[in-house]
């Protein structure tokens, strides 16, 4: 609204509590006054927090009369689509969902505390890649390879395990999907979509550093930027990136490329940021368990493909995908563990489709399918996730 101005060369100011007195600037908020604010909102805001964990623990009671599981993806990510939708104010969709992201953690910890197996040390991709799923408020348990993360799952040692399942530079992470042919029981329920950062670790000047150790998909997925800068170093594979870290922290003329709250764990500085080849780099993880996941109505099933080793096997195997109108997001060729006495290795194939095992047409398509291969199995329908911003 325009203001009424005084004549020119006069300026009378106007008097106290007039109309002609902003309504606003009499009560401009103080600073103490706003914080005493916040102080309110807080209060009330625990009160809140604190009813929704008693219902959590109520819901904990009847999960555990009825025999249902603790943590599901499907109901978490209906959680989070209905407060992001739900939200007008300024605060950004990824701090939401960060907040809720551990208020679900904590209010599943009041009904159990789920354990949750991922290649570790802690700080690898693996382990930050289960904290945005599961938060901070769940057993983290870390072990040494990919293979070891489905044998805890096998084991019932843990309730979920993560596992990389491709990278968008780099492709198949291979040790996952062969553990899936020696295991195919492991039934995928959830995907997280990680971006990765990765960024140069170490004590030293870049130019004194002697040796680079990561995980060899980190180090690929750096490759120019390590040539370009780091000619002199030698480039050492190590089984994951946390674990390039804690050698870096012991060697002096050592480095690593890791993730950048791995820094911080591990004592090192952080020498240069952002340093991956491709700057859209995406890891895509499963989360792994012994039992299915509910339908959401946003799904993806992957399946796995064993196809006779015959001209247009793969074209005719995937035709009725088309002809039913379910929609292919990808495709993976894996040749199968030697050791069947084979002299050309039969190939597996790994596909995602959307929709859900139960969906009518979904299970019409699978069945299709399923008479065109030597063998199929469903590793899982999930929600289909967002891209998490690491
Ligand atoms: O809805 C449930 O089943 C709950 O237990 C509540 C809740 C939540 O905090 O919103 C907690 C854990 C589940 O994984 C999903 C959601």
């Amino acid at each position: 609204m325009a203001r009424k101005s005084s004549p020119p060369g006069r300026t009378v100011p106007p008097a106290k509590g007039s109309a002609a007195e902003p309504a606003d600037a009499k009560k401009a908020p103080t600073l103490a006054s706003l914080r005493g604010e916040i102080d309110r909102i807080d209060k009330e805001l625990v009160t809140i927090l604190n009813r929704r964990a008693s219902i959590a623990t109520q819901i904990g009671q009847v999960k555990n009369t009825n025999g249902l599981e603790i943590w599901s993806a499907a109901r978490e990510e209906e959680v989070l689509a209905k407060v992001l939708g739900a939200s007008q104010g300024p605060l950004p969709q990824d701090t939401l969902r960060l907040i809720f992201r551990e208020l679900m953690s904590g209010t599943r910890a009041l009904q159990r505390t789920l354990r949750v197996a991922c290649l570790g040390p802690k700080y690898s991709y693996s382990y930050l890649a289960a904290v945005a799923k599961f938060g901070e408020a769940v057993e983290h348990v870390t072990v040494g390879s990919i293979a070891a993360v489905f044998e805890e799952v096998n084991r019932r040692h843990v309730q979920f395990g993560i596992v990389p399942l491709e990278n968008s530079t780099d492709g198949r992470i291979a040790d996952t999907l062969d553990m899936f042919t020696k295991l195919p029981n492991v039934k995928i329920r959830a995907e997280v979509r990680l971006r990765i950062h990765h960024c140069l670790l170490g004590r030293c000047e870049w130019s004194q550093m002697r040796r680079v150790y990561s995980k060899s998909q980190a180090l690929s997925q750096c490759r120019n930027w390590l040539g370009k800068n780091l000619p002199q170093a030698a480039k050492v594979e190590v089984v994951s990136t946390a674990a390039a870290a804690e050698l870096a922290q012991r060697e002096e003329y050592a480095g690593a490329v890791a993730s950048k709250p791995a820094a911080q764990a591990y004592r090192l500085n952080v020498l240069a940021e952002n340093i991956e080849d491709q700057a859209n780099n995406l890891t895509r993880f499963a989360v792994i368990a012994e039992t299915p996941e509910a339908r959401t109505g946003r799904d993806k099933t992957t399946l796995m493909a064993r196809l006779p080793n015959e001209v247009g096997s793969l074209a005719k195997s995937i035709a009725p995908l088309e002809k039913l109108g379910v929609n292919m997001t990808w495709i993976e060729s894996f040749p199968m563990p030697t050791g069947s006495g084979d002299k050309d290795p039969a190939y597996l194939f790994f596909l995602d489709i959307e929709g859900h095992v139960t969906d009518p047409q979904v299970q019409k398509a699978i069945e299709a399918v399923r008479k065109r291969c030597e063998r199929l199995d469903v590793l899982g329908s999930y929600p289909r996730s967002e891209i998490i911003e690491s």
